[in-house]
């Protein structure tokens, strides 16, 4: 039988450190690398960024809306991706954000988290935003693939509070009620449940959130969005052996030479280190 997505998921922290890398082609970098926003210019940019870390990186976090703009041949390429990703070791978490009514979430799922799925993951990120009950159908179907769901939590982006600081009838905000969500999930799964939050590193002080949810809390925000590893103590303090820091541009535009996208995510990977062992 298959591991469980958070035991899979803790294996490969522990072994090859906790840093995710963003498979993010923006035009702007396929540009700064040399090549034509199109198909072929995707297709290079994720082969080299694959073949510069796969065998390193715990994690590669492909942004699926930059392959889906190429239409089918770009999902072609992403594909293509998650396949040559996996021999080398990375898992994979798809940022897809899907997230809709549970009949048609159902459906979402069976792309993502199906096992026989071309674009078979061994995480999505969903929103739940439709309401966390909207999710089940995702929720069951990772559980019997082995695979696991990062939900957005407390996303790293200003706007992002006016849905997520909102507060409930109970006096608990949205953002803290998905957490509580997500802790019910996990309860009692060993090492790590499979059923993550997105946690942005810009956010500073969170000592108000229980981020305790025994899952996974990926932490995008690093890099180009102003977060450093040197913050993630203070924002995520006693939970930080937990925290999957993600940084896309931040490496990638270090690109196309191979050896120094690899100087790159091995530079933020020693400060990650560093912030860890602080805690
Ligand atoms: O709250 C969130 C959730 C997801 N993201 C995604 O992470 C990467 C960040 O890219 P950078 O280049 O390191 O800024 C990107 O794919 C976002 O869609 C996020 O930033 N914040």
């Amino acid at each position: 039988m298959t591991d469980s997505f958070g035991t899979r998921l803790r294996r490969a922290m522990d072994e090859r450190g906790p840093l995710c890398v963003g498979i993010d082609p923006h035009a702007s970098l396929l540009t700064e690398w040399g090549l034509n926003d199109d198909v072929a210019g995707l297709e290079r940019f994720s082969r080299t960024v694959v073949e510069a870390l796969a065998d390193r990186v715990a994690v590669f976090k492909p942004q699926a809306a930059f392959f889906e703009r190429f239409g089918s041949r770009g999902v072609a390429v992403l594909e293509k991706t998650v396949e040559e990703a996996r021999k080398g070791g990375a898992l994979i978490v798809m940022d897809a954000k899907r997230g809709d009514i549970g009949s048609t979430m159902a459906a979402y799922a069976e792309a993502f988290l199906r096992k026989d799925s071309p674009l078979f993951s061994d995480a999505l990120t969903v929103s739940p935003y439709l309401g966390y009950g909207s999710l089940s159908p995702a929720i069951a179907l990772a559980r019997e693939s082995g695979a696991g769901l990062f939900v957005l939590a407390l996303t790293s982006n200003p706007e992002g509070g006016e849905v997520q600081h909102a507060v409930r009838a109970d006096g608990r905000n949205v953002g803290a009620t998905m957490l509580a969500h997500l802790a019910a999930e996990n309860e009692g799964e060993e090492p790590l449940g499979s059923f993550g939050a997105v946690v942005g590193a810009t956010l500073g002080d969170l000592s108000s959130y229980d981020l305790d949810i025994n899952g996974p809390l990926l932490a995008p925000g690093i890099g180009a969005q102003g977060a450093t590893p040197a913050d993630l103590p203070a924002v995520f303090g006693g939970v930080l052996r937990n925290v999957l820091p993600n940084v896309s541009r931040g490496v990638l535009r270090h690109g196309p030479d191979v050896g120094a996208l690899r100087e790159s995510a091995e530079r933020f990977a020693e400060e990650i280190k560093a912030a860890v062992a602080l805690v």
